[in-house]
């Protein structure tokens, strides 16, 4: 079993110096001498000439080197090691530049004098548009797909002349939203406009809510469904008409259903009639099958935006009953009532289903089976792709030009190796470097989104980020101290530690009597769990301030959020001049958050389309962007895979980077061991945050387990130095006692919960959130990972579990 290695690595205990040893029979728990003893050491990462294409990878020695410095804290020895010592050679650059042919801004909008009338759109809707969105010309996917998706509708003449299922394939932030939903609002808007003299009863503009709902728009999460809708909600209302002689009936209705929002509410506004619904799979599948009052006999668009992720995630089984529902309620051909009512060109003659995404590749095939009818395929680039090779049986083929992923030309893409040591520093280096300018010497506004593969590890920076540095609340200095009593004095230092000082301080006032409410909030901190969650949003903020980062503004968002804070986090981030979100890969598909700088993939995604998609947050429409990729050295050859599919990204150095911190000269090492030794006495300073340090590291190794078999040899657990790891969650030492938790059936759960990829998505609608009713709790936290949120490691403080037991576990530290 490939899962292997991480029993080899969890046991043993890299923060202890090893001697050189012997294989011993069978003993998975002793470290092979091959894999350290071939490995250059330094003392200060150097770089090694390599040519391109032809470096090696080396492997990371499983030595620690240790400086002196013991600390004594909760009772352990604590040993600083320094961040410059005992790290892996770092080969030098592997592309130097960007072999982009492609100039100019490949997803803005068109240069020529195209315009949204001259594709076939209304000029009301036209005008519209340039009134509240300022959108003026069309980008290339649009021009292309909307008079397609306009159908016999259009002014504009295509090789359709009816209408046909379409698959829209354009790079990120080249306006696919507007692609899908203009035609939809289009031909809706046409059928309730008509010119006020007529008397035909079938030439009355159509304006009936209850007709239920016409258009479905499925998204993967509930931000993009909450995106979708704030533009379909500005698209449909327009103003009267300016032809006088014409009359425009006003009736369309926008309407979301999405997991985390009252189901009760969501049925009265279903019963009320929704025209057109966005929602997620899990909780539309839900209504389906539970809600009498909705009513889709008469639907006649299905939208699957960000399609191939809908299949990624495990809803492959839920959009099939969906598509089974769809498919059984509107055989009869629509509601009798209305049927006379829904004829004219401007209403499709049978159901239309759309595909959209940036990385439609295989999965089409898996969807086309059973939800497309002849398909067109359009695609955002120049490229004329050949549909019939998207669709075709069999494997696509890897070399094949027109396959590949496109990325918007002007986005530029970099890559730093890092060692594991030094990632925490780095990422840190890197930010700062975003907020200010070296050369003039100020401060400058940047948006700036961190990937990281785990929840637990995008809560743990959250907290490390907005807390380290900050002077701890001293409750005997504190200017407003009103006598609160000891336990009120602890419970506001907690408080300080969740929510900052100035909400502690809030909160505090708010406190008295109320003891037991403060304890469990505070523990909430720490825990998964959804519910004690639900509490402590009471108090939670979608920001903090950033001691670190200039006092900056950080957010963070993931799938193991409550829903109230995830939308507000979602609108301020999209709101601020300025600001770093942390977060999983729930953002990283179609969220459209404005004039973000750059992108960091602290951790290498576990799915080769999410680097493309996570890169596409930023230089969107046309703007700049700069999206950069963490790598260990062990990791080196994934930039092989990116090169497959034509992804150049340049190198920048990790000494480039820590510069940046350098106060005097060039000379980093010594702020930057200052700033570790800041974070890391943070982390000792208190369990709680010991315990958020663990969860991350081992949540991070556990979704390390996930990437695809094909990616094993770049990313094996067996590979990473757990010790060094452990310096980047600002631990002195790595994790261990992980046996104590390997106990009878909790082992095969743990084990399944380290490979996500064998249960995945057992259950149904766990991406919306029925994974509640999950009893188990272990498979719970592991299923509920599906939604971008891989590895709550809520019963797991103290790491995965092993197989193979140790007699006598060495201590963690000396
Ligand atoms: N023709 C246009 N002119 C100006 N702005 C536009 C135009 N079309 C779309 N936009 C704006 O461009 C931004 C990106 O659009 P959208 O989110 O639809 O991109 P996308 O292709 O779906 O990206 P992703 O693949 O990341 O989901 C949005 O803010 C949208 O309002």
């Amino acid at each position: 079993m490939e899962d292997d290695g991480i029993l080899l690595n969890f046991s043993t205990t890299p923060s202890t110096p090893k001697k050189p040893t012997v294989k011993r029979g069978n003993d998975r728990g002793v470290s092979k001498p091959s894999v350290s003893s071939t490995t250059p050491r330094t003392t200060i990462p150097v770089s090694a000439p390599t040519e391109e294409g032809t470096e090696e990878t080396p492997e990371e020695e499983a030595t620690t080197g240790l400086a002196p410095g013991t600390k004594i804290r909760h009772g352990r020895a604590q040993i600083a090691s320094s961040l410059f010592s005992s790290n892996p050679l770092i080969p030098t650059t592997y592309q130097k530049k960007s072999l982009s042919t492609r100039e100019g801004a490949s997803n803005a909008p068109m240069l020529d004098s195209s315009s949204f009338t001259g594709i076939g759109i209304e000029s009301d809707l036209a005008d519209h548009l340039v009134n509240k969105y300022n959108v003026t010309t069309p980008t290339n996917v649009q021009a292309k797909a909307i008079p397609i998706l306009l159908g016999p509708s259009s002014s504009v003449k295509t090789d359709h002349t009816e209408d046909v299922d379409v698959v829209v394939q354009a790079e990120t932030g080249s306006g696919k939203t507007l692609t899908y939903l203009l035609p939809i609002v289009n031909r809706l808007i046409a059928a309730s406009t008509a010119p006020k003299d007529v008397t035909d009863p079938k030439q009355q503009p159509f304006g009936d809510r209850m007709v239920g709902t016409v258009a479905i728009i499925l998204t993967p999460t509930r931000e993009l469904a909450q995106q979708v809708l704030g533009v379909l909600t500005q698209i449909v209302s327009l103003p009267r008409p300016k032809d006088e002689n014409m009359r425009r009936l006003h009736w369309i209705v926008p309407g979301i259903v999405i997991g985390g929002d009252s189901k009760a509410k969501e049925k009265a506004r279903l019963r009320k009639g929704v025209n057109v619904l966005v929602s997620t799979p899990g909780r539309l599948l839900d209504h389906l099958e539970n809600t009498k009052s909705f009513d889709i006999s008469n639907l006649k668009w299905l939208v699957l935006d960000e399609a191939d992720r809908l299949l990624d995630l495990g809803f492959e089984e839920t959009l099939k009953k969906i598509m089974n529902y769809i498919d059984a309620r509107t055989m009869m051909g629509g509601n009798e009532k209305y049927r006379d009512l829904l004829v004219g060109k401007q209403w499709p003659k049978r159901r239309q289903t759309i595909l959209c995404s940036a990385t439609l590749r295989d999965d089409v095939k898996q969807l086309a089976g059973w939800s497309l009818v002849k398909p067109a395929f359009v695609s955002g680039t120049d490229t004329k792709r050949d549909a019939s090779k998207l669709l075709a049986a069999g494997h696509i083929d890897e070399e094949d030009e027109e396959m590949k992923f496109t990325t918007p030309n002007q986005l530029k893409q970099t890559y730093t190796i890092v060692p594991a040591k030094l990632r925490l520093i780095t990422l840190l280096a890197m930010l700062r470097s975003c907020f200010y300018d070296k050369r003039t010497r100020k401060s400058v506004n940047s948006k700036v989104i961190v990937f990281f593969s785990c929840c637990d590890s995008v809560d743990f920076h959250y907290d490390l980020f907005a807390h380290a540095g900050k002077p701890i609340l001293d409750e005997d200095s504190d200017e407003e101290d009103d006598g609160d009593d000891d336990e009120q004095k602890i419970m506001k230092k907690a408080l300080n530690d969740i929510v900052g000082k100035q909400e502690a301080k809030k909160f505090a006032k708010n406190l008295t009597g109320n003891n037991k409410n403060f304890k469990s909030n505070r523990s909430d901190d720490i825990a998964s769990d959804g519910k004690n969650k639900k509490k402590a949003a009471v108090v939670e903020e979608a920001s903090q301030i950033s001691t670190l980062l200039g006092e900056k503004q950080i957010f963070r968002l993931h799938g193991d959020l409550n829903q109230q804070i995830r939308s507000k986090t979602f609108a301020e981030f999209s709101k601020a001049k300025a600001g770093v979100l942390f977060c999983t890969d729930v953002a990283a598909r179609g969220l459209d958050l404005p004039n973000v700088d750059r992108i960091i993939q602290y951790d290498v995604p576990t799915d080769l389309k999410d680097y493309v998609h996570r890169a596409g947050r930023t230089a969107r429409l046309g703007k700049t962007g700069e999206a950069t990729l963490f790598l260990l050295p062990s990791e080196m050859d994934y930039l092989d895979v990116l090169k497959a599919q034509d992804l150049f990204p340049e190198s920048i150095t990790m000494e480039t980077i820590l510069k940046n911190i350098a106060e005097q000269g060039d000379d980093f090492q010594t702020p930057a061991q200052d700033i570790q030794n800041t974070m890391e006495n943070y982390i000792l300073s208190d369990e709680t945050h010991v315990m958020l340090a663990r969860k991350a590291f081992w949540s991070t190794c556990r979704a390390y387990a996930t990437h695809p078999a094909a990616e094993k040899h770049i990313f094996h657990v067996k590979r990473l130095h757990l010790g060094h790891l452990a310096k980047s969650f600002a631990l002195r030492e790595a994790p261990s006692n992980i046996h104590e938790k390997t106990k009878g059936k909790k082992r095969k759960d743990a084990k399944n919960e380290r490979m996500p990829g064998l249960k995945k998505f057992e259950g149904k609608d766990k991406p919306t959130g029925s994974y509640k009713n999950i009893k188990d709790p272990l498979k719970r936290n592991f299923d509920h990972a599906g939604e971008f949120a891989i590895a709550s490691a809520a019963s797991m403080t103290d790491g995965p579990t092993t197989k193979k037991k140790k007699k006598n576990p060495p201590p963690a530290s000396r």
